[in-house]
């Protein structure tokens, strides 16, 4: 579980988050809010890639702070640009990266590899230019690199944004049949009508924390 404890982040520019508590025993949560309410920032407070300026982030127990390396292995961070996440020319290279900063065995690095392709579909792709695949392909991609390292959450920072129909509705696909816990951050509100609880920020605040309906209802109603 993912617990934040009177967390505020200040940047240069000013203050964005302000004493956040939260408790997130759910497995699908969303986080939607108006441009620059502070939602990246918390999701990046999520896994370490950023640290609070005051309070505590807490991953099953684990500070962020001071146990980075154990919470960033738990928490898979999924970026809008996939650009930024693939750092490998080849799928194959991008995709093992990680598995052996782990250490793993090399069988244990070709089965997950092999594996996380095939669910995907992109067993094709196995040697191809990593730059060269589609938006849709790359964003697949760059969820698949997050998932062979088989963290126990996910958190994604509006992975739909620049994708075409088709590949939105994969992504939402992908995201449902995750078996990890989810949190993802997003403009798509179609995208979480089915989860357990959304978190609506407003200036660096959850100002509702409810089911999607009554949160989205909610934002609607802020925006309007
Ligand atoms: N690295 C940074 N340094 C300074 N200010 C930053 C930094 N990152 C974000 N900010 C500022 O913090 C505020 C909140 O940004 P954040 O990206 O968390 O918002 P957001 O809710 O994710 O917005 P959007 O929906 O536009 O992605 C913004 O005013 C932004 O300009």
């Amino acid at each position: 579980m993912i617990e934040l404890k009177e967390v505020s982040h200040v940047y240069e520019s000013g203050p964005v988050l302000q004493g956040v508590n939260l408790t997130l025993p759910e497995r699908r949560i969303g986080v939607i809010g108006s441009n620059g309410s502070g939602k990246s920032t918390f999701a990046r407070l999520l896994n370490g890639l950023l640290l609070p300026t005051h309070g505590q982030v807490l991953v099953d127990g684990l500070n962020t702070r001071e146990q980075a390396r154990e919470v960033r292995r738990r928490v898979g961070f999924v970026f809008q640009n996939p650009d930024n996440q693939i750092v490998f020319p080849v799928v194959e290279e991008d995709l093992a990266f990680g598995l052996k900063n782990l250490k793993l065995a090399p069988a244990e690095i070709e089965a997950r590899i092999t594996a996380v392709l095939a669910r995907y579909d992109l067993q094709a792709f196995r040697q191809h230019s990593s730059h060269l695949l589609s938006g849709g392909q790359k964003q697949l991609m760059a969820i698949s690199g997050v998932l062979v390292m088989q963290p126990e959450y996910v958190v994604f920072d509006e992975p739909t944004t620049l994708l075409d129909l088709r590949n939105r509705n994969r992504i939402v696909q992908v995201i449902r049949e995750l078996p990890q816990t989810a949190i993802v951050v997003t403009h798509d509100l179609d995208l979480l009508a089915d989860f357990g609880r959304v978190l609506v920020f407003d200036g660096g605040r959850v100002v509702m924390d409810a089911p999607p309906t009554q949160a989205i209802a909610f934002y609607r109603e802020l925006m309007a």
